[in-house]
């Protein structure tokens, strides 16, 4: 949903720092890489300790690179397979990065076996749903569609996560983890429901 309402917004918004980057002589696959590792190391070094407003504040600003890097390629007229390639296997190290560093977290210090469930159920059901993407491109459909795209469930973990860190119950991020669990299932069943869809459409289509 973020993917289409806020994608305009916050273009604007990095397109300086992307020109910018590109005159100093940075290139889009750097800042995929780098804000990867970033965002990385911030969430397996300071959520396992409990560090929950601090590893999103880091969390947070790297993983802008991830708009930052599209922005750059397309400035640059260098989108292309290998930057789509690098783009989609390194979101997938961010994403597990930052719900594994939960679930480190709430199962030892933090002390709440269902709240670690949950972060590993999102973790896995988060996996799944670019999965379904990729595989239908690689048969020649799309399924770029769903209540719960990767935008959503970083915005949903980030904001309860600082939140929590800066005081607020734990159940709260249990309760939003337990919703981006049933979210990333539904988007799950949409991807599936529009492949489905397509190839029932694509088989009618055959004389
Ligand atoms: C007091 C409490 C403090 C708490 C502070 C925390 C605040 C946290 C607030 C927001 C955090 C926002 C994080 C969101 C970052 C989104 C980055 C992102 O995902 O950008 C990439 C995305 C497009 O994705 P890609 O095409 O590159 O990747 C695809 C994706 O991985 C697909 O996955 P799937 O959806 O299928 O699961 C794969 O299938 C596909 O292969 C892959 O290519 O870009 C966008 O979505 C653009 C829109 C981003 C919208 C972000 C909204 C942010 C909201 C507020 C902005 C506030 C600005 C503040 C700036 C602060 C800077 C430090
Ligand atoms: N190192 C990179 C990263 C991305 N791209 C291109 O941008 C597209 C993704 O754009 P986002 O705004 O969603 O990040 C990706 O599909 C590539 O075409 C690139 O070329 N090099
Ligand atoms: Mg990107
Ligand atoms: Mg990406």
């Amino acid at each position: 949903m973020l993917n289409k309402y806020a994608r305009a917004a916050v273009t604007t918004l990095f397109s300086p720092l992307a020109r910018l980057l590109l005159r100093l002589g940075v290139g889009p696959d750097a800042v995929t890489i780098v804000g990867t590792l970033g965002v990385c190391l911030s969430a397996l070094l300071l959520y396992p300790r409990g560090e929950l407003f601090w590893g999103t504040i880091a969390v947070t600003v790297f993983v802008f690179s991830d708009t930052l890097d599209g922005i750059m390629a397309r400035a640059q007229g260098r989108s292309g397979p290998w930057g789509a390639f690098l783009d989609s296997c390194l979101d997938r190290f961010g994403d597990a990065a930052v719900f594994g560093g939960l679930v480190v977290w709430f199962a030892r210090g933090g002390d709440s076996e269902l709240t670690a469930g949950l972060a590993l159920l999102c973790l896995v059901l988060g996996g799944i749903v670019p999965y379904i993407r990729a595989k239908a491109e690689g048969v020649g459909m799309t399924a770029a569609v769903g209540i719960a795209e990767r935008s959503d469930r970083l915005v949903a973990v980030l904001v309860t996560t600082g939140f929590v860190g800066l005081g607020l119950p734990t159940e709260v991020l249990t309760v939003v983890l337990a919703l981006l669990a049933l979210a990333s299932a539904v988007t799950i069943g949409q991807r599936m429901a529009t492949v489905r869809r397509q190839v029932l459409a694509a088989a009618a289509d055959r004389p």
